[in-house]
């Protein structure tokens, strides 16, 4: 068994005569903790796009524990253990916390018709299951007092919190991140860098991330991707690319 989890060769995506994603190649271990760095516009979340199944790649290949996914629907790509969080929050913002961890795990639990309908035994006890994960993850985010709020008057970190939780119960075996720090304070920052140091060890995941918060990415990633105009401009440690003059000028050259 290859001990690469993801692998990206060849990827590029070209809006119009944009080529936003030039022959992007990487790849992301098991429990390894991934990151794509690069100033505004480099094509970080193009990449994310393509990798989770929102953009079909115009050339590439994306495959995933052996198995080809490119070009397949985002449902299609979570079947085979990846799945992602947004930039922006993307929660069911009129349904309660609990509601929106249960309607997560449903298309997975339990998606039979009939069964639903005549209660069967079997159907009663996945629903129960369900409720079980969704109050153990509620635990284990801190949003137990939150089960029944309404996940868009949540706080906003909670919200975050809420929005990994509800990729997490799926079981992933690659969580995708879009900027999970954008809008949390230097406290919460903290905490989400626990939770993804917690979420690789005790739950085996894998994480992709893109991130501008330097601090964070260079404290949980243990390789980086930087990316200039689409194309990328090398991968390695933390301690390697933050030394890398390149990488340092692709950062002052934006300023
Ligand atoms: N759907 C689209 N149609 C046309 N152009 C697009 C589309 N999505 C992205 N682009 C362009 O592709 C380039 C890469 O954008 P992308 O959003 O991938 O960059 P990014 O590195 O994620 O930037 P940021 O850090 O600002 O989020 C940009 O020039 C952007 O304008």
């Amino acid at each position: 068994m290859s001990d690469s989890l993801l692998q990206v060769s060849g990827l590029s995506m070209r809006f119009g005569g944009l080529l936003a994603v030039d022959s992007v190649a990487f790849d992301v271990k098991r429990d390894e903790v991934f990151a794509i760095i690069g100033p505004n516009g480099a094509g970080k979340t193009t990449v994310f796009n393509c990798v989770g199944g929102f953009y079909k790649p115009t050339a590439g290949d994306v495959v995933m524990d052996g198995k080809p996914i490119n070009g397949l629907p985002s449902h299609k790509v979570a079947q085979h253990g990846l799945v992602r969080t947004f930039q922006n929050v993307r929660l069911f913002k009129q349904l309660t916390v609990l509601e929106n961890l249960l309607v997560a795990q449903h298309t997975q639990v339990e998606n039979r018709l009939l069964p639903g309908l005549l209660k069967l035994k079997s159907y009663r006890k996945s629903e129960a299951d369900a409720l079980d994960r969704s109050a153990q993850w509620l635990d284990f985010m801190g949003l137990r007092e939150f089960a029944n709020r309404e996940a868009g008057n949540l706080p906003y970190g909670h919200q975050r919190r809420l929005e990994i939780a509800r990729c997490m119960i799926t079981k992933p075996r690659l969580l995708m991140l879009d900027e999970p720090a954008a809008g949390l304070n230097p406290q919460e920052k903290r905490e989400l860098q626990g939770l993804i140091d917690t979420l690789r060890r005790d739950f085996g995941v894998a994480v992709l991330l893109i991130e501008h918060d330097m601090g964070l990415v260079m404290g949980v990633s243990d390789r980086i991707l930087v990316m200039e105009h689409g194309k990328p401009i090398t991968t390695g440690k933390p301690d390697d690319v933050r030394n890398d003059p390149r990488v340092i000028k692709a950062y002052l050259g934006e300023e």
